[in-house]
């Protein structure tokens, strides 16, 4: 039933400059769910937030929000706030004032758009600074504002542009895990555009990978990572390896395809391996210390890269070595190509 989703996207197309920018799209979000749009640059992310916005007219398709047929209304009358990457707040405005703008551009009553800055301001951590202009800020608080000023008119839905992409990480790791306290809070349904995949996985309750202004795939965060739908997808998430199906042992091997594990599952050989593990004899081509640990680039015998993560504190080693590597069965996933 179309009336049970707070968003209901059926075969949207938009062609721009007579090429197609986004085909076959469909999306449902459920009432208090956030979807994250997730994909490299230019696969039409943006677009498709434009498209629910109203600000891009489809071609073809339809857009319900709330259960309403809202595919051939302007903005203002689909019932949805927009939050986007560089929250555009009036400058000569305050703090308040901003909040109030679209309480004031529908009509609501002087005390009614007091009470609901009041109580927006104190949702959003910002009760003291109700006076300041926004110049007056720091990009967290301007976000927050622009937040506050989306969520005042009690929109059906919230459409938020790279949100935190602008921020400082020490900013915008509190400031995402703020925002989803309050979202879930309010009960408030969301479609996030990002191209980050920690904050889809963190605020989002649906995940849609787009490529090519297609969704290739849309389910919740942790079914992406256990089953991936394609090669494609498991590359984007940049968390497997794989391994051709044909070069793979014994009664894995396939004539096409590809396995892919997840990275945590490749592990140093310290002979302990049960019966059905993958055991596979490695050079190591690289070392590339990172923040939670170091990631060992190796090449097999036949030529295929493989990730080898260890921890910070292990024995590292040196570039040219031979390595032993297992791999656990339960680990593995075939994917045709
Ligand atoms: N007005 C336009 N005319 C023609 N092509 C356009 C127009 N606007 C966007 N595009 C193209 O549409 C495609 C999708 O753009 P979009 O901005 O939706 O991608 P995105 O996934 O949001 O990328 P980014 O993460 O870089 O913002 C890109 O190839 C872009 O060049």
């Amino acid at each position: 039933m179309a009336n049970s989703h707070a968003l209901n996207v059926h075969q949207a197309r938009l062609d721009l400059g007579g090429r197609p920018i986004l085909q076959g799209i469909d999306v449902e979000l459920g009432p208090g769910q956030v979807l994250a749009l997730l994909g490299a640059s230019g696969c039409g992310k943006t677009t498709l937030l434009r498209a629910i916005a109203g600000l891009q007219p489809l071609d073809s398709g339809r857009i319900d929000v709330a259960g309403r047929d809202v595919t051939r209304l302007p903005t203002a009358q689909r019932g949805i706030g927009v939050v986007f990457q560089h929250y555009a707040l009036f400058p000569n405005l305050s703090v308040g004032e901003n909040i109030a703008f679209g309480l004031q551009a529908r009509g609501d009553a002087a005390p009614a758009q007091q009470a609901r800055v009041r109580e927006l301001l104190d949702l959003v951590g910002l009760g003291e600074l109700a006076a300041r202009r926004p110049g007056e800020l720091s990009g967290g608080q301007r976000q927050r504002v622009a937040l506050a000023r989306a969520l005042a008119p009690e929109p059906a839905l919230l459409l938020l542009d790279e949100p935190f992409s602008a921020l400082d990480e020490s900013f915008r790791v509190p400031l995402r895990r703020a925002f989803r306290r309050l979202q879930r809070g309010l009960d408030q349904s969301c479609v996030l555009v990002t191209h980050d995949r920690d904050e889809a996985f963190e605020l989002a309750d649906q995940v849609a990978v787009m490529f090519d202004g297609r969704i290739a795939q849309c389910c919740p965060p942790a079914e992406l990572w256990q089953r991936p739908a394609s090669w494609r997808v498991a590359e984007f998430l940049g968390a497997f390896n794989r391994l051709e199906a044909r070069s793979a042992p014994g009664a894995w091997r396939r004539d096409r395809g590809g396995w892919i594990a997840p990275l945590a599952a490749l592990q140093v050989d310290d002979g302990q391996a049960a019966r059905e593990d993958w055991q596979l004899s490695a050079t190591v081509a690289s070392l590339h210390p990172g923040r939670l640990g170091v990631a060992v680039e190796l090449t097999l015998t036949d030529g295929q890269a493989l990730t080898l993560n260890l921890p910070p504190d292990a024995r590292l080693p040196e570039p040219g070595c031979p390595m032993a590597l297992r791999l656990p069965a339960t680990a593995l996933q075939w994917l045709p190509d």
